[in-house]
């Protein structure tokens, strides 16, 4: 049975490591949010380093603690770099985040997205649109067709991913997070739905970029499940926080980091999320 105090419990616990600790964790990520995402690693506890060069990030990838590989602004280079980081993340046994941004619209990001499926992601972290079409790419259950994918932004609701989520999470073994209003976060046996954010969170860039480098920071100190439910908890609680202080997107984005920075263990846990199983 699943027990929503224990999973609180564990929610604690990894604040609390990671504010502790300053875990060091590495990123390569898109071009257009790659300082909202340090920020946000900052302001939960961790320690950020980017990098684009392929030995950089095999480098990056033994000496920090968990990785985060986000596929937004997509370079010639990253068909070096990110199988051979991926490949040194799984021979290690490191925990690393794939977002797979705007898969489906070019060759190169589909055929690199496929041959990651073989290093197993410890989380995958997308909204909507981009779980579905990555599970279809990987031929799992409840997938859609690569071309239904239009850039960045969801055109699909949370729940309509929710069987591309639990397939993709029982073909790597880790977990999978969907954003949206309300996130969807699940390990292939369990469901949590975590509730709260803010409208502003769609009009700012690199809502969701930034949550999965956070993601990355609690997956050096819990199971991926756990790191991924923390992760949104602790987005929602900040977002609807910092919803109240503002009137505009600009305001909102420096206020939301203050409330990362300023969220405590208990509240992140306290903030609303039910349970079920798959
Ligand atoms: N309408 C909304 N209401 C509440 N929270 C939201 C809303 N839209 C997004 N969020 C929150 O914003 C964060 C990012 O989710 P989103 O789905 O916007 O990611 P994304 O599309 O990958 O973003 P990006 O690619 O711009 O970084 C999540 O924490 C999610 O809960
Ligand atoms: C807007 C945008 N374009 C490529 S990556 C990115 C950031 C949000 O995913
Ligand atoms: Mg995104």
């Amino acid at each position: 049975m699943i027990n929503k105090k224990d999973i609180q419990n564990q929610i604690i616990q990894a604040v609390e490591i990671v504010k502790r600790e300053n875990p060091i964790v590495g990123s390569i990520t898109n071009t257009v949010t790659i300082n909202f995402v340090a920020n946000a690693q900052l302001a939960v506890g961790g320690s950020a380093a980017m990098v684009y060069l392929p030995d950089e990030g095999e480098f990056l990838a033994k000496a920090s603690e968990a990785t985060y590989i986000n596929f937004g602004t997509f370079i010639p280079l990253y068909e070096q770099t990110l199988p051979r980081v991926a490949k040194a993340l799984h021979e290690v046994g490191k925990p690393w985040v794939l977002d797979p941004v705007a898969v489906g619209i070019g060759s190169l990001r589909t055929q690199l997205l496929l041959e990651l499926k073989k290093y197993k992601p410890t989380v995958i972290r997308g909204n909507a649109s981009e779980i579905l079409a990555l599970a279809g790419l990987w031929e799992l259950e409840g997938g859609t067709a690569l071309s239904t994918v239009r850039g960045v932004d969801s055109t699909d609701s949370v729940t309509s991913a929710k069987n591309a989520a639990v397939a993709l999470a029982k073909c790597t073994g880790g977990a999978v997070a969907v954003s949206g209003k309300t996130d969807l976060i699940t390990d292939g046996s369990v469901i949590a739905f975590s509730h709260g954010g803010s409208h502003f969170m769609g009009k700012i860039t690199g809502a969701g970029c930034s949550l999965g480098g956070v993601v990355a920071v609690y997956a050096t100190a819990t199971s991926p499940f756990i790191a991924a439910l923390t992760a949104s908890a602790v987005y929602n609680l900040a977002g609807t926080r910092a919803e109240k202080k503002v009137d505009g997107p600009g305001s909102f984005q420096i206020q939301f980091l203050d409330e990362l920075y300023k969220a405590n263990a208990g509240d992140i846990a306290n903030n609303p999320f039910e349970i079920e199983e798959v």
